[in-house]
């Protein structure tokens, strides 16, 4: 009296019938692109059918190409290695300022310590931070090539003031040594924190950074200078992007010129008692909308700690920490932060 043997019961035909269709389908599109590729061009211009078919998972949900056809610099519309074996034997040095004025000094460690970690990594580094309170810059190890030189600025009890001096001096300081020091700049916020690769993919001769806060939204939205007497002014009808004050970058003589611009507008504005919406980041964002920007990062490198990831943010590289602005700032905030939406 044995028991009869466990029956498998076979798959059921209809996902056989699926199973042999998509192999179909995956043998026709392999045979396509190995007929139909050019054969004409060279091996290394990435007309391979495995390119191909990795293009089917490129990102189709953001547009990484601006009208006047300078990258939007998004995770996975690069290939980190390829752009590290082009920039690596270039030898370049990349100056990064940043202001630590008054109690700001004390985001200056884990601002350091992260940008150790993620920043321009195996590039040659000079960081130049200004500040009112040299003796309170913390001492952070630096790893080989990079480099950090702390300047003296006087302080201010106005952050607005603060803010928007970053201007003239950063204008000042790239023609009295960054010039000489470095082949790139980019000046950045201090109270923010690397968490994510940011490497030689953020090179160009000019690069700024779309602010977090409007990236998915119109052009309406966003809170450029509306009043025509500043000097910062933009028309309804006028704008690309809403770029964050908090990233420049670029080829220095190429920020040097920006700041300059920048720096003259705000002071014309300041001798007719007009202080733009957001100060400094209003004049950079009327400069770009003039100078087209040759590169521009997504919102992936400048985020905000407060503000939810989205599904568009794969990565977030460079973020703003939550910071009390009562604690931290000279003069209370004479409004929200909007512009930080
Ligand atoms: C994320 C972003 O795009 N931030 C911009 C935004 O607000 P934020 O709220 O980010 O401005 P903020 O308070 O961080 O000030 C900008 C920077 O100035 C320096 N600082 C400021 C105050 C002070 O007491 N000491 C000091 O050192 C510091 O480097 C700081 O990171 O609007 C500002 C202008 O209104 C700037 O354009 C900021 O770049
Ligand atoms: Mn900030």
């Amino acid at each position: 009296t044995t028991s009869p043997a466990p029956t498998i019961s076979p798959p059921p035909r209809t996902t056989i019938t699926t199973i042999s269709y998509l192999l179909l389908v995956l043998l026709l599109l392999l045979l396509l692109n190995t007929y139909l590729s050019p054969q004409t061009l060279p091996q290394n211009t990435g007309s391979g059918w495995y390119e191909d078919l990795l293009g089917f998972f490129r990102r189709t949900d953001v547009v990484s190409v601006t009208p006047w056809l300078a990258p939007i610099v998004w995770e996975g519309t690069f290939d980190p290695v390829l752009i590290d074996n082009i920039y690596k034997p270039m030898n370049l040095t990349i100056a990064t300022t940043v202001f630590a004025v008054g109690k700001y000094v004390s985001f200056l460690k884990d601002f350091l310590e992260t940008a150790e970690k993620h920043f321009m990594i195996n590039f040659r580094v000079r960081y130049y931070v200004f500040t009112d309170r040299p003796n309170e810059v913390p001492s952070v190890n630096l790893s080989g090539g990079r480099h950090l030189t702390v300047i003296s600025i006087p302080g201010s009890n106005r952050w607005q003031e603060i803010s928007a001096q970053r201007m003239k001096i950063i204008h000042n300081t790239i023609e009295t040594q960054i010039r000489k020091e470095a082949d790139y700049i980019f000046c950045l916020d201090v109270d923010s924190k690397f968490h994510f690769r940011w490497g030689a993919e953020s090179l160009g001769r000019l690069v700024s950074v779309i602010h977090p806060g409007y990236y998915d939204t119109t052009r309406n939205n966003f809170p450029y200078e509306r009043r025509p007497a500043s000097k910062a002014f933009m028309s309804m009808d006028q704008g690309d992007y809403y770029y964050g004050g908090a990233v420049i970058g670029g080829l220095v003589e190429d920020v040097y010129i920006l700041t300059k611009e920048c720096q003259k507008r705000f002071e014309e504005d300041a001798k007719n008692s007009i202080e733009a919406a957001w100060q400094e980041e209003s004049h950079l964002n009327r400069y770009l909308y003039y100078n087209k920007p040759s590169k521009v990062l997504s919102p992936e490198y400048l985020w905000q700690d407060f503000k939810a990831r989205t599904k568009k943010v794969k990565v977030i590289r460079f973020s703003g920490v939550i910071k009390n602005y009562a604690a931290v700032r000279p003069n209370a905030p004479s409004k929200p932060v909007s512009a930080s939406v």
